[in-house]
């Protein structure tokens, strides 16, 4: 009995997120590591995709033979190795693997901080990977929220301050101030509106963190161990946040964890050791739901 009703809300839900808009892709997962024996293959294949398809893979950020060198001291230290990967909007990932094995690096190209050393990264179709400083930076903001151990907040600003930061030299045409107020809301933290952050605990810092990478209305969360300095409860909180989001708002979320409970809970776990995938595993299959 309770698997049909849960079924019965999966397709539902499945149903009203279609409706919205939330779920573009019949097959996701279209590109994943495994799907290509040679890099040759994964790059003409995506680009072969990419035509026949057009808008129909909109919705997705490809990795495409991503590798990544940094060098120094005489030494090049090679850290991603011929990634490939791609990842869907409206799905929650979480990418683990040990201290070093480079997930803050592919998390870094991803979002477009840092260029591979080699190979394209399709970011809903457009190659981010040659773009000019400025274009990236408006590309960032029209696309991207980023959320980070450290939260980064302005400690002369209050919590409203810091959540309209991102928008202090752009135009949009809606009130900064009542977009930051409700977003502030939405985190629980209306009481704390004009709050500095040493007024703050940091499992609310990092809420108003979240606000602040919310402001702009991104697509995209990408977030590197937000949960990482905060007690359980406090963590508890953002990553349920977190799955809010995705779950009500169909963000795209990309989180890097230590922590195996919240990987459990998300869509998809991407396991990277020594620079490589080593396993990519779906946990909620959605397709399921759409072939029934
Ligand atoms: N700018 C850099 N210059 C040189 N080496 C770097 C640079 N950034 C990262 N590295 C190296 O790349 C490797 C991967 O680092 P990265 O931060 O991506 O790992 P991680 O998996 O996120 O680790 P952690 O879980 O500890 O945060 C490490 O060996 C690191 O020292």
């Amino acid at each position: 009995m309770f698997f049909f009703v849960s079924l019965g809300e999966g397709i539902l839900e499945y149903h009203l997120r279609k409706q919205r808009g939330l779920i573009v892709q019949r097959r996701p997962f279209l590109f994943r590591s495994q799907k290509f024996s040679t890099k040759q293959q994964s790059a003409s294949n995506f680009s072969v995709l990419l035509e026949e398809k057009g808008n129909s893979i909109k919705d997705l950020i490809v990795l495409e033979d991503i590798s990544k060198d940094y060098p120094g001291d005489g030494v090049i230290t090679k850290v991603l190795e011929s990634i490939n990967i791609s990842f869907e909007k409206g799905v929650f990932t979480t990418i683990i693997g040990p201290s070093g094995s480079g997930k803050s690096t592919l998390l870094s190209l991803i979002g477009a901080l840092d260029k591979p050393t080699k190979g394209n990264i399709y970011f809903e179709r457009e190659i981010i990977t040659n773009l000019k400083n400025r274009r990236l930076a408006n590309f960032r903001f029209e696309k991207i929220g980023f959320i980070f151990q450290q939260f980064h907040l302005l400690p002369t600003l209050t919590a409203m301050e810091n959540v309209m930061c991102p928008l202090f030299t752009r135009k949009v045409d809606y009130s900064k101030k009542e977009r930051a107020i409700e977003l502030l809301d939405e985190m629980g933290l209306k009481d704390k509106v004009h709050a500095l952050p040493s007024q703050l605990s940091g499992g609310q810092q990092q809420r108003v963190a979240i606000a602040r990478a919310l402001v702009h209305r991104p697509e995209w969360i990408l977030a590197d161990e937000p949960t990482g300095n905060l007690d359980s409860e406090s963590s508890k909180i953002v990553f349920d946040l977190l799955k809010k989001l995705n779950k009500e708002n169909g963000i795209g979320i990309i989180l890097i964890t230590h922590d195996p409970n919240l990987a459990k809970q998300t869509d998809r776990i991407v396991e990277i050791k020594d620079g490589k995938i080593v396993s990519d595993t779906l946990q909620t299959c959605k397709e399921d739901i759409v072939g029934l």
